[in-house]
């Protein structure tokens, strides 16, 4: 199978993407493959901004074609947040558990209609000798009260999807890639995507 190097170190973001670029016929690569040692500094303000940091950082790094995915959760009763700070929401040590916690505890006192949020996802494509390019996904839902379902990773057990009416951790890996953010924006690429990963 045709290689893809994604630069992420996010197990459940690798998952996605296999899921995604497998049918395809692409074997995904993460950080933990090809450069372990890599800590790339997210210091952007959108997540778009992250996901050309992250891809560029890797393919120069690389001297090769990198997508990058930058994620997250905005939740519209607290204006948005965690959004761009998604993984790091309740603390340093990047704990999606702790996470959740956090975000059950802020929204305690807020019902539906007001619990609206959406997944978004920017990815980029990083190339030595082409131009970068940015697509954005998204994905609506609502924040439910207690977790459910153990596929996915992140916030997916507390985010409801009204359309297949189940958390996002229910469904499958292919199930999730139909519907989700990442997918999405996958799918915005995928008339050009042999172009843009081929290193011409
Ligand atoms: O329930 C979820 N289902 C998803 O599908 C999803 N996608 C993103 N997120 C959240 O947003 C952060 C991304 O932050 P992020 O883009 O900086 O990635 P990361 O730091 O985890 O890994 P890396 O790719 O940067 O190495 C993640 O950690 C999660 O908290 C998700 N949560
Ligand atoms: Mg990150």
């Amino acid at each position: 199978m045709k290689k893809i190097i994604i630069a992420t170190k996010n197990k459940g973001k690798a998952k996605d993407f296999e899921a995604l670029f497998n049918p395809l016929g692409y074997d995904v690569l993460t950080l933990h493959d090809v450069a372990e040692e890599m800590d790339i500094e997210e210091t952007g303000i959108t997540f778009e901004e992250n996901a050309l940091l992250k891809a560029t950082a890797l393919a120069n790094h690389l001297q090769t074609i990198v997508i990058a995915d930058d994620s997250g959760l905005e939740i519209d009763a607290l204006d948005g947040r965690p959004g761009i700070y998604s993984a790091r929401y309740a603390g340093e040590e990047k704990s999606d558990d702790a996470n959740i916690d956090k975000v059950l505890e802020e929204l305690e006192n807020v019902e539906e209609p007001n619990r609206t949020a959406r997944f978004v996802c920017a990815i980029a494509i990083a190339s030595p000798t082409q131009k970068t390019i940015t697509v954005r996904g998204t994905c609506e839902g609502v924040i439910a009260k207690e977790r459910r379902g153990n596929n996915g990773f992140g916030y997916d057990p507390i985010f409801y999807v009204p359309s297949e009416n189940k958390m996002m951790a229910e469904l499958s890996a292919d199930e999730k890639g139909a519907i989700s953010h990442r997918g999405n924006a996958i799918k915005k690429l995928s008339a050009n995507l042999a172009e843009l990963l081929s290193d011409k």
